[in-house]
């Protein structure tokens, strides 16, 4: 059976409360004696949801009791006093938790990722009973719009899950009923004033924890953070903001960012998404590594001969051109996705789950890495072509795109970890739009066996003949290894086979969206899976140079056809690090 550690629950006042719906008969008569015989006011004063929490039941997505960061005693995630950004400062206990409000303004909820991704995902939190029983969300945007209007646009982009439907009508309509929509600028402090005062409205008097999700392009992330903070933060409990990437372009732009959040903010309360560590196989990564004793010896320079990250789309930069033309696909994919994947990958043991022991073992690795060479990188453009009756365009042939952009939609690169671990061990990121599948996954290639018994069998070339471990991020999630073995039969024939973990046989349910996750956890106070401020500076430290040196000398990248492999580049960087890709195999 498998164990799962994540489990929501929602508030109640009566006895026993839902919270303990899932509790042990057990446990809820050890709890029932407790009260009654306690006369001291201690025990009956204790909310009975904590007294449930306290058991052991319920788990935010590190498997740590749920709230037992956000929600402990002293207050808030690291036991320090809460600041709020008004000026006040005072301690927020467990038990004026329990009956508060949860405001989660989504700023920019016209846009594409708010209906895409950001209501679907509190949707579906609702839905699985992960929300405290008070909770609203408003969107926040310039396009005007009544309630019923923004209710009309969700309600598109809802859907239920494949293997809970039971209800979900319903629960669509009661959720909806809880959105809430106000038109306002990103720069008027006035209009986040009116925001506050229909929030204050809603929350009816009671505390409130107010969390602003900004869906909107970077250059107006601090302007809103400003009005919010100043005019809508939350007067009585915990105020919290989660930013979207991009982070800046480079060291400078990204510490000038940081710089004029943290005017407004403690860095506790901003949580820099990175949706791919909230990928089910990127979180599996570390469980993988740290409670299999079989993986824990051989991750190392000593058995490991590379490690590949892949990321490839089979679409191109259709309707998000403007963007992506500033960008580009090393700061779009590589600089954050691939670079959070690795440093989780090559980090040593952290001390414990707690979201800062991970994020110091990461920023080691960040720290330890070589800058990014040119010599180490190849870049590629999509170029239009046509198959069939179909046409495909160009990078270029999008209007928001300048005729000449020199701007990458391919890259391959061969970074290095300078440490004991590491030392001398490849991993070769490749990341591109437009290409002929979807794909994103680690791969990860061991030496050869030594001296093998076997070599006969396999014939010269025993780069076919290395394990391979591979884990599918998506699509259709899988772990697999690749090994040798015997055909059965009298002969001695050798094979290629995978001892393979794919998630919809094993676990047939859906698995949740990295923004559920990444929500719920921001709801939490869970900062394990955001960006601390230094771990961004040291992965711009690494990129910012190449990007710097491949804009002014205006290399040209290497054109490939839409819906192709891409470029031939990244071979030969393959090649001059000794390793072969390993998706061309698999393909
Ligand atoms: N879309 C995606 O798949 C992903 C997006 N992101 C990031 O998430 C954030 C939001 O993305 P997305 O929803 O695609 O962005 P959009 O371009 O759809 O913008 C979101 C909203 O912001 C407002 N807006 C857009 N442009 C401007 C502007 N120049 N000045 C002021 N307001 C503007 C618009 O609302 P209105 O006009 O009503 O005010 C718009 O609906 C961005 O930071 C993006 O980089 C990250 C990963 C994936
Ligand atoms: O952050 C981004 O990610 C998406 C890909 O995300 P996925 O979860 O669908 O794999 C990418 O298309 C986009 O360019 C980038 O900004």
């Amino acid at each position: 059976m498998a164990t799962h550690l994540s489990t929501c629950s929602s508030s109640s006042a009566s006895f026993p409360p839902s919270s303990f719906k899932n509790q042990t008969p057990h446990f809820i008569k050890f709890i029932t004696l407790l009260r009654e015989s306690h006369s001291s006011r201690w025990v009956s004063q204790i909310p009975l949801r904590i007294l449930a929490r306290k058991h052991f039941q319920l788990k935010s997505s590190n498997g740590h009791p749920l709230n037992a960061v956000s929600f402990n005693a002293a207050g808030n995630t690291l036991g320090q006093e809460y600041t709020e950004p008004r000026g006040k400062s005072f301690p927020i206990s467990d038990s004026e938790n329990v009956a508060s409000n949860l405001s989660i303004t989504v700023v920019g909820a016209s846009g594409d990722l708010a209906k895409k991704k950001i209501f679907p995902a509190l949707f579906a939190l609702y839905y699985e009973d992960c929300l405290p029983e008070n909770f609203m969300v408003f969107g926040y945007a310039r396009t005007q719009m009544t309630d019923e209007e923004l209710r009309n646009m969700i309600s598109r982009t809802l859907t239920c899950r494949i293997d809970k439907r039971e209800n979900c009508e319903d629960k669509m309509d009661q959720f909806l009923k809880r959105c809430f929509y106000h038109a306002g600028q990103y720069n008027s402090e006035e209009d986040f004033a009116e925001l506050d005062s229909k929030m204050i409205e809603k929350e009816a008097g009671s505390k409130s924890n107010r969390l602003f999700y900004l869906s909107i392009p970077p250059n107006i992330f601090v302007d809103v953070v400003r009005c919010a903070s100043v005019k809508a933060s939350s007067a009585n409990g915990w105020t919290r903001v989660i930013v979207e990437k991009p982070f800046g372009r480079d060291s400078e732009s990204s510490a000038e960012l940081t710089k004029c959040l943290k005017q407004y903010l403690a860095e506790d309360q901003i949580f820099r998404i990175d949706h791919y560590l909230g990928k089910e196989l990127v979180e599996n990564l570390s469980v993988l590594r740290f409670s299999n004793l079989v993986f824990e010896p051989v991750w190392s320079r000593n058995y490991i001969r590379n490690v590949q990250l892949i990321f490839s789309e089979d679409f191109g930069t259709e309707g998000r051109g403007g963007y992506f033309d500033k960008y580009g696909i090393i700061r779009d994919i590589m600089q954050n996705h691939l670079l959070q994947i690795l440093a989780l990958f090559a980090m040593e043991t952290p001390v414990s789950l707690d979201a800062e022991d991970i994020r110091n073992e990461k920023v080691k690795v960040l720290r330890s890495m070589r800058p990014l060479l040119l010599e180490d990188v190849v870049i590629g453009q999509y170029k239009g072509h046509s198959k069939g009756s179909k046409l495909y365009p160009a990078y270029i042939d999008d209007p928001t795109v300048p005729k000449d952009s020199l701007t990458p939609t391919f890259a391959a690169a061969a970074l290095f970890i300078d440490n004991a671990r590491w030392d001398g061990v490849p991993f070769l990121m490749k990341a591109g739009k437009a290409l002929h599948t979807k794909r994103a996954e680690i791969r990860v290639q061991f030496r050869h066996v030594p001296g093998n018994l076997y070599k006969r069998n396999f014939g010269t070339d025993l780069d076919k003949a290395t394990n391979e471990l591979v884990l599918r991020v998506q699509p259709d999630e899988a772990i697999y290894l690749k090994i040798n073995n015997k055909v059965p039969g009298l002969g001695m024939r050798l094979d290629r086979s995978d001892l393979n973990l794919l998630y919809r046989s094993r676990y047939p349910k859906e698995i949740p969206d990295a923004y559920e996750r990444l929500l719920l956890d921001a709801i939490e106070g869970e900062r394990r899976l955001f960006i601390r401020s230094d771990e961004l500076d040291a992965a711009w430290s690494l990129f910012t140079p190449l990007l710097k040196e491949l804009e002014q000398k205006k290399i040209v990248p290497e054109l490939y056809p839409y819906g192709s492999r891409g470029p031939v580049g990244p071979h030969y960087l393959a090649a001059k690090h000794n390793v072969r890709w390993g998706d061309l195999s698999d393909d």
